[in-house]
């Protein structure tokens, strides 16, 4: 949980230390949080955008030696990715050997509007991306969203679906919608699925034009945190035992006593 500055190049040279402390620490898979080499504002993201298809990027250039040199599973956050004319909310995951192994580019796109606390509107200059990401690492099956995603349960649902063990949600809830939901949410989608969920904030600046909540966690399959950390800067880790899942699973299957017969995903727009 990372406090993020203004100054690309500091944001770039704290991240690249705060993994190999992680790596050091005996992690073998690190997540950063959502937009951790610039601030979170649609001022900010075409200035900040790097252009990782064309290898014009700074901060992936980073992870990618740092997953290499520390031998280790990087869930690379998200940083504002130019392609073409567009922008776009994106995560690179990294294997161990330092390779590509997928590009998550956020696919709900924060748009709210709540009167008096919270209006943001990430239309205004981002692209949702198109493709759900699964990759095979070192460290287990893991899905990939980026905060908003994770208030749409069908994806979570999908990426159970696929055997996915662990979601990695990298995220910056607010001071409205933070205290309110975040936690709930994980939990949420942890138990509705009974898989890991891992979130990552940044830390809280108060100063900041987008004051983020904090509170990254752990959540096991039965809802459990493992761990957790406040507003912060923060290193933390846990310990995942994806046996779990199975034992979670056997004992309540819920899998197998759905009500397919009753409920499809077909049309989910709420009636008003
Ligand atoms: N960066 C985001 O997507 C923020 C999401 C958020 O705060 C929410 O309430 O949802």
């Amino acid at each position: 949980q990372l406090s993020i500055c203004a100054d690309k190049e500091q944001n770039i040279r704290h991240a690249r230390e705060a993994i190999q402390t992680a790596a050091d620490g005996g992690s073998k898979l690190v997540l950063l949080p959502e937009m951790w080499n610039c601030p979170y504002s649609n001022a900010s993201f075409p200035i900040y955008a790097e252009d990782i298809d064309a290898g014009d990027s700074p901060s992936s250039k980073m992870l990618s030696d740092m997953a290499k040199s520390k031998e280790v599973t990087i869930i690379g956050g998200s940083i504002p990715e130019r392609s073409g004319n567009h922008l776009y909310n994106t995560c690179c995951i990294y294997g161990k050997d330092g390779s590509l192994k997928g590009k998550h580019r956020k696919v709900h796109l924060f748009d709210i509007d709540i009167p008096g606390k919270i209006q943001f509107k990430e239309s205004d200059t981002l692209t949702p991306g198109d493709k759900y990401t699964v990759v095979d690492t070192d460290v287990g099956r893991i899905g990939v969203g980026i905060c908003y995603d994770i208030r749409f349960p069908e994806m979570a649902m999908t990426y159970a679906a696929r055997g996915v063990h662990m979601i990695c949600y990298p995220g910056a809830f607010n001071m409205t919608t933070g205290p309110a939901h975040w936690e709930l949410l994980q939990k949420a989608r942890a138990v509705d699925n009974q898989l890991f969920v891992a979130t990552c904030s940044p830390a809280r600046n108060p100063s900041a034009g987008y004051v983020a909540w904090g509170h990254s966690s752990v959540i096991g399959p039965f809802g459990e945190i493992l761990a957790s950390t406040g507003r912060e800067e923060a290193i933390f880790y846990a310990d995942i035992d994806y046996a779990q899942i199975k034992e979670r699973r056997m004992n309540m299957p819920l899998d197998h006593q759905r009500r397919g017969d009753l409920y499809q995903l077909v049309d989910l727009t709420f009636t008003t």
